[in-house]
């Protein structure tokens, strides 16, 4: 099936010169998104993990159909303030200023397998930050699986993680 005609591409969105792949589409075709899920499980089995995590928002809705597809639980990596109780933080640096992704403490033990969902990798800080702060907590993390991968912005070589990806799209 050719996954690719299912992203709708929204050019100057959010801002003019940016190429916004969306996955709206992908999402409403039901036999698309099927077909996603099981590419993306496929990719992520021999990385053996005890857990998902994915990356808010739109990583959840790719890491909660993949976590049960696989038998495996689901931890949420969200951006600050956002997660309930105690927290453990990592903050990262953006072109201009900072963002903060937290996640819940005790909802992975020291030594789980913890790989990483994200629809998109574009420069790879928000998974390369999101893969600092499993480590602090204690979790291995085995690779990192994303729908779409924007080639030419470097951000598999930011990662140091196996790195997965169902389709892979010019910036
Ligand atoms: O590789 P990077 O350059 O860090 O960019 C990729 C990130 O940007 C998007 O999230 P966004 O911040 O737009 O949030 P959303 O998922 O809530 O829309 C996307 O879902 C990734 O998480
Ligand atoms: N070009 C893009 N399209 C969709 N999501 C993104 N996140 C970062 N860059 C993006």
């Amino acid at each position: 099936m050719d996954l690719a005609s299912h992203i709708r591409h929204v050019p100057d969105f959010p801002k003019p010169g940016i190429l916004f792949y969306d996955i709206s589409t992908l999402l409403a075709h039901s036999d698309a998104w099927r077909e996603t899920i099981d590419r993306m499980a496929e990719a992520i089995r021999p990385m053996q993990p005890d857990l998902l995590a994915g990356i808010e928002s739109r990583g959840f809705l790719a890491a909660a159909p993949l976590a049960l597809a696989l038998g495996k639980g689901f931890v949420m990596v969200r951006k600050r303030g956002k997660l309930p109780g105690r927290t453990v933080s990592h903050a990262y640096a953006l072109e201009y200023g900072e963002d903060v992704v937290e996640v819940q403490e005790g909802m992975i033990e020291p030594g789980q397998r913890v790989v990483l969902v994200d629809d998109l990798l574009a420069t790879g800080g928000t998974a390369s930050a999101a893969v600092t702060l499993l480590r602090k907590v204690g979790a291995e993390v085995p690779g990192a699986a994303f729908i779409i991968e924007l080639i030419g912005l470097g951000g598999r070589a930011r990662l140091d993680v196996p790195t997965e990806t169902v389709l892979q799209l010019e910036a």
